[in-house]
């Protein structure tokens, strides 16, 4: 059996081990991560601490983390298609699914909670709720789905966070980006009409517009995955807090179940009954 001591080495692992990559300034994981700050961050508001309010605020953590990511990959994904990059565009966007689906069976890890347990907890909450998720508005608004009455409905916006929504109104969404597409391969992209009817075009000549048809099915993609978080947050809502109104003075699952039918493209999806 070979030992340690049998390897030929000029060091003892030890040193070997010590000396590697602390070379200049001294990049720890732990400094690289900012692990000091992220990992204080977590403050229970129950008193005495409820056990799973510990869980409760590192998934939305998490969730925001993912959501910082997603606005990052799609904002890029739309200045690619604008730019005439499709294929990044396509790319970025298959990474925006697989987080999508890391976000929607996330809700497991959350429903492990019982209503009791969470009822340990839950009034210290109000009036916050997730209503109030900025990146989760901006990510809705960067999809397509503009609604400036959110901005208005937000309760204790910081400044800071009420310039970047507004940002976002003004800003092109990533369907405004997929007629900048159509356009440059030659297709009519004013009405709705005409996008329609373009989109039947690439549909029935895929051969000639493969590209285009990859990232309108990509697009829905990402519509239906934000369609089916929605779906499932409502029925964990449903699990949790029954009819109850919500700690952010909505009607609760009532509220969200009103927000079910929404669509980012609804053309794309017009498109399959015109097929
Ligand atoms: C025990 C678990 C949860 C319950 C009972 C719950 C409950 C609710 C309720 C009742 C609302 C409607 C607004 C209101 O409070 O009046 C809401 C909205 C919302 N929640 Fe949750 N939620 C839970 C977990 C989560 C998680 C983990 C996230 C992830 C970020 C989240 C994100 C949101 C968002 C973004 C909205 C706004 C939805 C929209 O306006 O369409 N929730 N939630
Ligand atoms: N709105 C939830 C409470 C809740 O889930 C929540 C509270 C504060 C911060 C984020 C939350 N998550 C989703 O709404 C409720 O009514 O029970």
């Amino acid at each position: 059996m070979v030992e340690w001591s049998t390897v030929t080495t000029d060091q003892s692992p030890d040193e070997a081990f010590v000396s590697f990559g602390e070379q200049g300034a001294q990049l720890t994981y732990g400094s690289y991560l900012r692990l000091g700050q992220l990992l204080d961050s977590q403050h229970l508001e129950s008193d005495p601490p409820a056990h799973d309010e510990l869980l409760f605020i590192t998934i939305h953590q998490v969730y925001e983390l993912w959501f910082k990511q997603l606005l990052h990959e799609v904002t890029a994904a739309r200045d690619a298609m604008t730019g005439g990059k499709v294929w990044w565009a396509q790319h970025l966007l298959q990474r925006v699914h697989v987080i999508e689906r890391v976000l929607v069976q996330q809700v497991d890890v959350l429903e492990t909670m019982t209503p009791q347990d969470f009822l340990e907890f839950r009034q210290r909450l109000a009036p916050a709720s997730g209503f109030q998720s900025v990146q989760f508005r901006e990510l809705e608004f960067l999809s397509g789905a503009k609604d400036a009455t959110y901005v208005k409905r937000f309760r204790g916006l910081t400044e800071e966070e009420q310039q970047r929504l507004t940002a976002r109104l003004d800003e092109p969404t990533l369907w405004d980006a997929f007629l900048d597409v159509l356009r440059a391969h030659g297709l009519a992209a004013g009405s709705d009409e005409e996008v329609s009817a373009s989109m039947r075009t690439v549909a029935h000549d895929r051969s000639q517009y493969a590209a285009v048809w990859a990232l309108g099915e990509a697009l829905l993609q990402h519509d239906e995955l934000a369609a089916s978080w929605r779906a499932r947050h409502v029925v964990m809502v449903e699990r949790m807090i029954g009819a109850k109104s919500g700690t952010g003075g909505s009607s609760g699952s009532t509220y969200l179940r009103s927000r079910l039918p929404m669509q980012y493209f609804p053309l794309l999806w017009n498109l399959r009954s015109e097929l």
